[in-house]
């Protein structure tokens, strides 16, 4: 059946512009047939101005199914996604078994299908069982549908190994996704320094996170492997990647809302919503990632969505684990404090949730035009609300954002022509 949106205003990524237009799809297909005015359809969605995005990409979630799943189970982890307007996540392998075989990642890509709702990407370890040592299958694991390959939540330690890992990813053709932390740097730090000192806890030096980097592009050019960098939070570590890009290496980064948004100046006390990993680090480093965004050196968001339960985050900082939840809150966040006051622009944010994702991983949608993938995020931006952990699809409560006013409320999502969330509906369990 032809599924007709009107009264919606049109992501044109060309102009990065809002358009009064409407778009076609073909609910069988899962494609868009057209834009424009007075197209032929059976159906028709009806908006009231709101937006039409394509579907965001996060590439860097943790859904904690199998074995985590008093935090996370697949079911609430693709709900919170579709309620957050993404189309399409890619899961981290750090959960209980890692997901360092063929079957575990067939299993999520399956029973994701099943659920119906926003699609999965595994990303399987680089060492078995992210142990660090012995390198897993690459080839069994990309055949099963793995998208790339992450020991997330920790660094490879081992230089010589990462080497190996490197060239037999780009024998596969396949990205390196690397959490860059040298923990004979981290060592049992919990936040950025400067608040170790006010709040009487262990600091993490800044330069762990480039130490790894820097190791990790000189091996990414050596080899000529895709080498993506996770959250990307210090001032050095945006220095090397720049200098990785114009040297020609094959490195992309993300960046997530938190880093974008919020400094250890913010921490006020010992409140484990607060910690994560890589820490909030100093407002100078904040303003190097937003620079770094700016120009492109960081080329996409993501959100590091890490639920915990509410028990594990009412620990000290000390020994809680690092981690907070971002789905449900990434786009109204950039929306409302980085593109309303002017200091990125709408169509960079979008760009780096859509099609950039897109490109960089090879994965369809990302874009609104005939023939792509009908993936939509329908947007009220006019629309006010306050976060607020009990509206959340997620399990987590974990966030440092409650209570912070948002524009921007995700009416629905669409994937492959079908409606995977509209607002208020029930939540799974
Ligand atoms: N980001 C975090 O603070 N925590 C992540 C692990 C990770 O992304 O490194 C988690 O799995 O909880
Ligand atoms: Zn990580
Ligand atoms: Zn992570």
């Amino acid at each position: 059946m032809i599924v007709r949106i009107d009264g919606g205003r049109l992501w044109d990524a060309e102009s990065g512009q809002l358009r009064e237009t409407s778009v076609a799809f073909d609910d069988v297909t899962g494609e868009i047939v057209a834009l424009g005015q007075g197209l032929r359809a059976e159906k028709v969605i009806e908006l009231r101005g709101e937006a039409v995005f394509p579907g965001f990409i996060d590439m860097h979630v943790h859904l904690r199914d199998p074995g985590l799943t008093a935090k996370e189970s697949l079911e609430t982890g693709v709900q919170a996604a579709a309620a957050g307007g993404f189309t399409q996540v890619a899961c981290m392998p750090n959960t209980k078994p890692p997901i360092d075989s063929p079957k575990l990642v067939a299993d999520l890509v399956e029973r994701a299908k099943v659920i119906g709702k926003t699609e999965v990407h595994p990303i399987a370890c680089i060492t078995q069982g992210q142990a660090g040592d012995e390198l897993a299958d690459y080839e069994a694991l990309r055949a099963a549908g793995a998208v790339g390959f992450s020991d997330d939540g920790r660094g490879v330690q081992h230089g010589g190994r990462m080497r190996e890992a490197f060239l037999r990813l780009k024998e596969l053709g396949a990205p390196a996704i690397i959490h860059a932390e040298d923990e004979t740097i981290s060592g049992k730090g919990v936040v950025h320094p400067n608040a170790a000192r006010r709040l009487g806890l262990l600091g993490i030096p800044i330069e762990a996170e480039a130490a790894m980097i820097a190791r990790d592009v000189l091996l990414a050019e050596q080899t000529g492997a895709h080498l993506h960098v996770c959250h990307v939070s210090t001032e050095p570590s945006v220095a090397v990647i720049r200098w990785a890009k114009a040297r020609g290496i094959r490195v992309t980064a993300e960046v997530t809302p938190h880093h974008l948004l919020l400094s250890e100046t913010a921490i006020k006390r010992d409140d484990a919503n607060w910690k994560v990993n890589p820490p909030l680090q100093s407002e100078r480093d904040r303003e190097a990632c937003l620079e770094g965004f700016l120009d492109g050196t960081l080329d996409i968001i993501a959100t590091d969505h890490a639920p915990h339960t509410p028990a594990e985050k009412a620990q000290s900082m000390a020994t809680a684990p690092f981690g907070m939840v971002g789905l449900e809150t990434a786009f109204a966040l950039l929306y409302t404090y980085l593109v309303l006051p002017g200091t990125v622009p709408l169509t960079r944010i979008i760009e780096g949730m859509t099609s950039r994702p897109a490109r960089l991983f090879g994965l369809a949608g990302g874009s609104i035009r005939p023939g792509a993938r009908a993936d939509f995020a329908i947007v009220d931006l006019q629309a006010e609300r306050t976060i607020d952990g009990d509206s959340f699809y997620t399990k987590g409560r974990n966030t440092p954002f409650l209570d912070w006013r948002i524009a921007g409320v995700i009416k629905s999502t669409i994937r492959a022509g079908q409606v995977i969330y509209e607002a208020g509906e029930e939540r799974l369990s």
